[in-house]
């Protein structure tokens, strides 16, 4: 793979990575990605804020992003079409059910994802959808099952309420992994030839609220890694549910901050990078007593992306931890491990 070297030599990019992780962090960094944002900002600034991404994904695995772009007219207005979905008649929401995609898309209900193998299933319903992709297009003839057309409620407003946020989410996620090219000491547009069809999700999520004893093995979702590259997460705000793992093995809050996204490092990143970057332990215990609702975007590269890990954080101590796997393929294998739908056999044909 070509490699750009830049004052962050492979060999101290392998180092920092491996030092840091011993470290337990507790609090989660925030990043200003202004630099990213503006046209005009000059390459000091920009690499400033590769350094900020390197330093939260060797130590923490998760940072919050503010001055991200992302008009929050999208975001409040995608919390109320969740909302008015979440609401629907069961029927309706059942109609959709994801068993019924041959892609992936459309209603999971409540405790039909179990994120945690041990656990007994996760208290929470969402709804998934991702690029659209026609029916006849080559790559969905050619049975890469992730891509195709998604599935709508009938419901007015919510199809492009998450079409607004898909496509606001997706250029600030090309923004994200200019600050993750940055951070590698690649050249800052090293991704964008990788992510031009890309495995990026877009799910709302219902939690509602968990009172009394909680038995830790049915909470919101269970402790788990993301299974792509990042995760932008919106969380709504004045909820705090979600929480992320230490390496003291103390679970950090990671509470709403208005005006940010919460960014986390997922699985694919951390093969690409050799585990330098860590796809940090997370799970979600909604106990405010209220419903909370949030929006996680997964963003994984193209379908035949091979995820290979890099030369830089490799060394002769520290050889490749991963064989070479493409985007798709991984993705598709995570998700049989998660999905009730996906374990129990074939789809059935939508209707
Ligand atoms: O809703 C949250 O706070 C976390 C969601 C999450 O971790 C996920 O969907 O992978
Ligand atoms: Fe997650």
């Amino acid at each position: 793979m070509a490699v750009v070297q830049t004052g962050n030599g492979p060999r101290e990019l392998v180092d920092s990575g491996l030092d840091a992780r011993s470290l337990a962090f507790t609090e989660i960094p925030v990043i200003d990605f202004g630099a990213l944002v503006d046209p005009a900002s000059t390459q000091a600034e920009r690499m400033a804020v590769g350094d900020a991404v390197r330093d939260a994904c060797t130590r923490v695995g998760f940072f919050y992003v503010r001055n991200h772009g992302v008009d929050p007219a999208v975001i409040s207005g995608t919390y109320g079409a969740a909302r008015d979905f979440f609401a629907l008649p069961m029927d309706e929401k059942m109609r959709i059910h994801i068993r019924k995609s041959t892609n992936h898309r459309g209603y999971v209900p409540l405790l039909e994802e179990n994120t945690d193998p041990t656990a007994k299933g996760d208290l929470h319903e969402a709804f998934d959808m991702a690029l659209e992709v026609p029916a006849d297009d080559a790559d969905v003839l050619a049975g890469k099952t992730m891509y195709g057309p998604n599935v709508w409620p009938e419901l007015d407003g919510f199809r492009p309420a998450m079409e607004g946020y898909y496509e606001a989410v997706y250029q600030l996620g090309r923004r994200i992994f200019r600050g993750f090219a940055l951070a590698l000491g690649l050249p800052e547009d090293h991704f964008e030839p990788l992510i031009r069809k890309p495995m990026a999700q877009l799910r709302v999520v219902h939690y509602p609220p968990q009172q009394g004893p909680i038995d830790e093995r049915q909470i919101g979702i269970g402790a788990h890694s993301d299974y792509e590259c990042f995760t932008i997460l919106n969380q709504m705000e004045g909820v705090s549910a979600l929480q992320v793992l230490n390496g003291a093995g103390e679970w950090i809050e990671a509470p709403p901050i208005p005006g940010t996204f919460i960014i986390n490092v997922g699985d694919q990143m951390a093969r690409w990078t050799n585990d330098v970057f860590a796809s940090t332990i997370h799970r979600a215990i909604n106990r405010s007593g209220r419903e909370r609702y949030s929006i996680p975007f997964f963003f994984g590269p193209d379908y035949d992306t091979p995820i290979e890990v890099l030369d830089t954080c490799t060394t002769p101590e520290r050889p490749a931890r991963y064989p070479t796997v493409t985007s798709g393929d991984y993705i598709l294998s995570r998700f049989d491990e998660t999905f009730a739908y996906r374990k129990a056999g074939e789809p059935e044909p939508a209707g």
